[in-house]
């Protein structure tokens, strides 16, 4: 029972604006296992939501998608009708979103939504609906879990909040969690709670998770493996080991040096971050979209970039073999 859980292949997303077809998605591909994390990291714009609103099957009609492979356990979801998709959808993939009130209602009480995102996909009495929400309230960590129940999201810190989404999402036991930058919305401290929760979570229910993020410090702690996203493509993706310990893409090794590293970072000093601006997605992009922010770059960055591969599956887009070129 080795076969991956989520197998995505030359997965493409375009959209049509006023100025021609926006790339956005560009031939990215990467495999899952049950119990395992992947953290798909980059900057805003690089692709990531829509790649995760992808494989939920969420994207709205003005996005094409188009994949070689979009399988999930064993279930071709390139060709799944939206009427199957909602049967997967909550029940066997489920999805935390940035921002809770996406999926709460504010017009009806934790409880009854609770409720209805298991009876949507289990023969169960009310009864039986109610004693699952109050389970799960108390697996995310909220005390008085009875009490809650009658509440409306509008009562709740956004911690709190937050803490019922994963709940909600965690319902119906899926086998699959992808969480879009679950914490974004909420301060620091409790964005550290509620990420360990979910790590936590995801061991002990060994579901597999796509955690979309920005923060590579999360992605140390939490990551089996990270696929780094960079304008529509995954440029470098590994093992967590792999991809802290020798980074090989330009654009890891940048992303790397913006991070703060304990016990070497003094508070307050200056992280560097990468200069330049992502180019335009728009028609043909032709060669390495990071060549002209790269301190590496050469001229044949401007033609088609290999794919290199070490047997281990650490595999990243570059000119330079074994990022040798490339400076620390
Ligand atoms: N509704 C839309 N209309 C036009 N372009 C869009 C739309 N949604 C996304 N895009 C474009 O698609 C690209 C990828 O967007 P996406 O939201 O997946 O990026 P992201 O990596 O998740 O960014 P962030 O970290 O800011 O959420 C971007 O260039 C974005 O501008």
């Amino acid at each position: 029972m080795n076969a991956p859980l989520l197998s995505v292949r030359d997965l493409t997303i375009d959209i049509q604006i006023a100025q021609g077809t926006l790339h956005a998605v560009r031939g990215i591909g990467f495999d899952l296992k049950r119990g395992e994390t992947l953290c798909i990291v980059g900057e805003s714009g690089s692709g990531k939501s829509l790649t995760s609103l992808a494989i939920m099957g969420l994207l709205s009609k003005k996005f094409k998608r188009d994949a070689a492979r979009l399988d999930f356990a064993g279930i071709d979801l390139m060709s799944r009708k939206q009427r199957e998709m909602r049967d997967l959808r909550g029940n066997r993939i489920a999805m935390i979103f940035q921002e809770p009130m996406t999926s709460l209602n504010p017009a009806y009480t934790i409880g009854d939504q609770l409720a209805e995102a298991y009876l949507l996909h289990n023969k169960a009495s009310k009864a039986e609906a109610r004693a699952r929400a109050v389970e799960l309230l108390g697996r995310v960590g909220i005390t008085a879990a009875e009490s809650r129940l009658t509440q409306y999201p509008h009562q709740l810190s956004g911690g709190l909040r937050q803490r019922v989404m994963i709940a909600m999402a965690l319902m119906c036991s899926p086998e699959l969690i992808i969480a879009d930058e679950p914490t974004t919305a909420l301060d620091v401290t409790i964005q550290a709670q509620i990420l360990r929760l979910l790590a936590d979570l995801q061991r002990e229910m060994n579901m597999a998770m796509i955690l979309v993020t920005h923060d590579l410090g999360v992605v140390a702690r939490i990551a089996d493996k990270v696929a780094v996203m960079y304008a529509g493509e995954v440029v470098e993706q590994g093992t967590a080991r792999e991809i802290f310990e020798h980074p090989r893409h330009p654009y890891t090794r940048g992303l790397l040096r913006c991070i703060p590293v304990p016990g070497k970072t003094k508070p307050g000093e200056h992280l560097g971050s990468i200069p330049g601006i992502v180019p335009s997605l728009v028609g043909r992009v032709e060669g390495c979209a990071f060549r002209d922010r790269c301190d590496v770059s050469e001229a044949a960055c401007a033609a088609a970039i290999p794919e290199r591969r070490l047997e281990s599956g650490h595999v990243w887009r570059c000119v330079h073999a074994s990022g040798e070129g490339a400076s620390a």
